[in-house]
């Protein structure tokens, strides 16, 4: 395993036990230095930058991009990015697909439900780890997304890897990974989550393994933090919760891959050296991570159920104002209070396509087989919501407080539909008798008012 160094590396982490450390904020405007006075003072570009860096942008938004989108930061390193490529020969990377992908055989139209894919101890990396279950929209236009899981079992060793398609949401369930990137080091682990910017070169390391996960690919603009209207300044994602890592670069000399993925395909090209070289940089385009037990969640006080988008922790704006290319939505542990209410999530058709996964414990629509590592699809404008139980459970519960406990489940929602990749369709553990969970849903109604 290389090993970034770090100045900064040597002070406490206030947030957690380990070697990385952090910068609290979402979207701040940070600087970092990992050596002292390698960050240039006063201007970006010196006519010769100290301990002979280069200096180099990485443009996250386009250079004319409103002020408040404008994303970019300056990076001091050894080598600039152009001696981090050479010519790309195409490689297949078989499980990871991008939008469109559209398989014939396959009936998106559904609502589906899968097992978790199991673990297993085949010799995986980040990116031969990547297992696509849908995708929506197009990596060409920048709209959409797709979801992934992974399964990782071995760390990539002198192997580094860049998205030029996407920004990745990653949303670990099992296991523990470390991403070190071009701009410093995260280390990842279920509860908490990464975003990984587009163009950002990193390498993942297994810290605990086997590391399974979910991955939203965002192909369209980046995960915001979501207007809060009404509800004022604070709660929900608190920008402060956003831990974003301090400079860490390596002075690595060895036989090197660089695998891009572009326009939803894999090129690979060969280098000499690591290249995460940033020894100092300041900008405001940068990996970060968040704990979501920081959630701080707002609902129901009084009576009935909220729509989910309460629960929005990140939002990739679409365009267009209020519909959202992807929302990222945390069902987490809360209290549940409503009186005269039925609590859990109604039943609903929504113009949104809801692919839902479970990093652990009980959802409350379905006490059954949504089971941690699992995953569902509701897709656009096909009807869902409680099981039998846990429609019955629910009209007839004594509607105390009530604590939802050992909870956490998650949403990617894109006004897109979700298209089933193959593996999704045949080799992931699809639960053939998903929809049999409202089959015993009776007719009640018989023309008397009152109680049922
Ligand atoms: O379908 C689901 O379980 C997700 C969901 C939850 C909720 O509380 C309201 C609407 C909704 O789509
Ligand atoms: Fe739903």
């Amino acid at each position: 395993m290389n090993e970034l160094t770090t100045a900064a590396r040597a002070k406490p982490d206030a947030t957690k036990a380990g070697p990385a450390s952090y910068m609290p904020g979402f979207g701040n405007d940070f600087e970092t230095e990992a050596l002292p006075g390698a960050l240039p003072q006063g201007q970006n570009s010196p006519q010769k930058c100290n301990y002979g860096l280069y200096a180099e942008q990485l443009s996250g938004t386009a250079f004319t991009a409103p002020r408040g989108q404008n994303e970019r930061t300056w990076c001091y390193r050894i080598r600039p990015s152009v001696k981090h490529t050479g010519r790309f020969e195409k490689i297949d990377v078989p499980y990871w697909k991008s939008a469109p992908n559209v398989d014939p055989d396959v009936i998106s139209l559904g609502q589906y439900r899968w097992d978790p894919v199991p673990m297993t101890d085949v010799d995986l990396t980040w990116i031969t780890g990547m297992r696509t279950m849908t995708t929506a929209g197009d990596v060409n236009t920048q709209v959409g997304m797709a979801a992934h899981v992974y399964l990782v079992t071995r760390s990539m060793q002198d192997e580094y890897f860049f998205s030029a398609d996407s920004e990745l949401l990653v949303v670990p369930q099992a296991g523990r990974l470390r991403f070190a990137t071009e701009l410093g080091v995260i280390d990842l682990e279920p509860k908490e989550i990464a975003i990984l910017p587009r163009g950002l070169v990193y390498r993942v390391e297994v810290l605990e393994g086997p590391a399974r996960g979910f991955v939203c690919e965002n192909y369209g603009q980046k995960f915001d933090l979501p207007g809060r209207g009404p509800i004022g300044a604070n709660c929900m994602a608190n920008p402060r919760d956003f831990k974003t890592p301090v400079a860490a670069f390596e002075d690595h000399e060895a036989e090197s891959t660089v695998v891009v993925k572009w326009c939803g395909a894999f090129h690979a090209t060969k280098i000499g050296h690591s290249p995460l070289d940033v020894v100092a940089w300041h900008g405001n385009y940068a990996p970060c991570k968040y704990d979501l037990r920081t959630y701080s969640p707002v609902g129901a006080i009084l009576f009935d159920h909220p729509d989910p988008s309460i629960f929005t922790v990140l939002t990739a704006p679409s365009g267009q104002p209020g519909t959202a290319n992807i929302d990222f939505v945390l069902f987490r542990e809360r209290w549940m209070v409503a009186e005269h209410s039925f609590r859990p999530p109604w039943y609903h058709k929504n113009i949104m396509s809801e692919l839902m996964g479970n990093i652990y414990g009980v959802y409350d629509a379905k006490p059954q087989g949504f089971v941690p590592g699992g995953m569902s699809l509701h897709n656009m404008m096909l009807p869902h919501g409680p099981d039998r139980d846990a429609f019955e459970g629910a009209s007839n519960a004594d509607l105390k407080a009530e604590k939802l406990d050992e909870t956490m489940s998650f949403m990617f929602e894109t006004r897109f539909p979700q298209h089933l990749t193959t593996f999704a369709a045949s080799e992931a553990p699809l639960q053939d008798n998903y929809i049999d969970c409202w089959d015993s849903l009776e007719k009640k109604f018989d023309g008397t008012p009152g109680e049922k």
